[in-house]
């Protein structure tokens, strides 16, 4: 609440106190402490912070959007409040995602804070609590789907570009399954759209299993994946995982695909299973009797990794972790799922029950552990090393599209940090304290990837593309007046 203050009163202070404590402020600002505010927004609500879309906007969403008071727009990250973090249904509360993604956009990413706009599009809650609540911000509806869903993202969507062109970012964020994919699909040939719970989440993973495998030898297409959660982080991790196996490997991305397994909410995914599997997890659904639980997957697959994204707090017990313990040396444990709450098991666990061999790390922040006297530091598995930098090296190459390869372009950049003087200290992720270079490089691959695709319409394209980014980030000081 107080940085929320300051972000409203002094902009350029709030932007300084970010930058320059970024490590400890990250929580704050962002995940943990942004679920809990979501949660909470409604009884601490003071301003209104973003725009609000709803349904009684409909046939004049195009206005409600120039009402807004900053005009050059480059970045916007919408929600509809469905899947808030792992937290669920938050409705209209969800604008907290968008303002703390926004946030980091500028402190992490250096993208101008005047130029980006978050959005939440309002199309009423199925939370009971939250429709019963005096203090709920939001329609008190249940939420529209079908065709009523789909014309107001429609006509929001045609408003974006009508109203600033084709070369501004829409992130996509915290949307349910069942729309984020249809969603990403249906925009992507004509809007420049990211998502990032699948694109983002799966640069910043795959980048970690790079490094991971650093410690245990191999190239990715030697190892077995196995994931706990088969929405959007998970698949969306598992499909870079298969495409970069696929360029490194020279195999197909079918082929690819035979190593990476997926558990959902009804065990393993297998092609003998009698209910209906959903597209986007079809892929997976390799030949294999059924098995039912985690455990016994794990015992079948003897999988490398094990990545945890359902939302479900403390699902990896200490049976699944002394099971992948024995089955590798150095198993590689990410427990994904945000927030701290609904972390698939804390850094301590993971660290005691493989006695000290996992290679972990989470979606949320977790404090060093001291082990048998000796200190393992987590990894922050999170997206937030990927999304601001992303943006930043699409908006200055003018990009007007968002291909794989610009994803698999950010998850190198962000491989490529990691030094070894960082692998020395067991980390597969450099400190969040140097994470406006890292930003940088990561633009600077995006960029190149997006002029070597013919996708970038700022012309032409500057030599140094690192130089040229960090030339372009927002920094809070005060001009000096003559
Ligand atoms: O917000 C975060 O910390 C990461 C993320 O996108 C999510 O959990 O949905
Ligand atoms: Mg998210």
């Amino acid at each position: 609440m107080f940085l929320m203050d300051l972000q409203e009163r002094n902009e350029r202070l709030f932007y300084k106190l970010m930058i320059d404590n970024v490590e400890e402020l990250l929580p704050v600002v962002y995940t943990p402490t942004v679920g809990e505010a979501c949660q909470k927004y409604g009884s601490i609500f003071r301003r209104s912070q973003g725009l609000y879309i709803s349904l009684k906007d409909r046939g004049r969403v195009l206005e409600v959007l120039r009402n807004w008071r900053e005009k050059s727009i480059q970045v916007i990250v919408v929600t509809d409040g469905e899947r808030i973090l792992g937290l669920g249904d938050l409705g209209c509360q969800g604008m907290g995602i968008p303002v703390g993604k926004l946030a980091l956009y500028t402190a992490l990413g250096g993208v101008r804070p005047s130029a980006c706009l978050p959005i939440t599009i309002d199309v009423g809650t199925n939370n009971e609590e939250l429709l019963n609540d005096e203090f709920y911000i939001g329609l008190r509806q249940k939420r529209a789907t079908g065709q009523e869903y789909a014309e107001l993202l429609d006509e929001f969507m045609a408003a974006v570009k009508q109203n600033y062109g084709q070369k501004v970012l829409v992130q996509f964020e915290d949307f349910a399954n069942h729309n984020a994919f249809t969603l990403l699909e249906k925009y992507r040939p004509t809007h420049l759209a990211f998502n990032d719970d699948i694109q983002g989440t799966a640069a910043v993973v795959l980048a970690g299993l790079i490094a991971g495998l650093k410690f245990v030898g191999g190239t990715l297409a030697d190892h077995t994946f196995l994931f706990f959660g088969a929405g959007e982080a998970g698949t969306g991790i598992a499909e870079l995982v298969a495409l970069e196996i696929s360029m490194q490997s020279k195999v197909s991305q079918e082929d690819a695909r035979k190593n990476i397994w997926l558990v959902d909410s009804k065990g393993l995914i297998v092609s003998s299973r009698k209910d209906s599997i959903q597209p986007f997890k079809k892929l997976y659904a390799h030949e294999h009797e059924p098995v039912k639980d985690l455990l016994s997957a794990i015992k079948d697959i003897k999988p490398t990794a094990l990545i945890g994204s359902a939302g479900v707090g403390q699902s990896f017990t200490k049976e699944v972790i002394e099971a992948m313990s024995s089955i590798n040396k150095r198993p590689i444990i990410l427990a994904l799922s945000n927030p701290t709450s609904r972390s698939e098991c804390t850094a301590e666990q993971a660290y005691s029950w493989s006695q000290g061999r996992a290679i972990f790390g989470s979606g949320s922040p977790f404090d060093p552990v001291k082990y048998n006297e000796k200190l393992f530091v987590p990894a922050q598995a999170n997206n937030a090393y990927i999304f601001p930098g992303f943006g930043l090296g699409v908006v200055i190459s003018g990009a007007i599209r968002v291909k794989d390869d610009m994803v698999l372009a950010a998850a190198e950049g962000l491989a490529e940090q990691v030094s070894s003087e960082h692998f020395d200290k067991g980390l597969i992720y450099p400190p969040f304290s140097s994470i406006r270079k890292i930003s940088a490089n990561i633009a600077a691959r995006v960029a190149a990837k997006a002029y070597d695709l013919g996708l970038a319409s700022h012309l032409p394209r500057p030599r140094d593309l690192v130089k040229y980014a960090e030339s372009c980030m927002y920094s809070p000081i005060y001009r000096s007046y003559r």
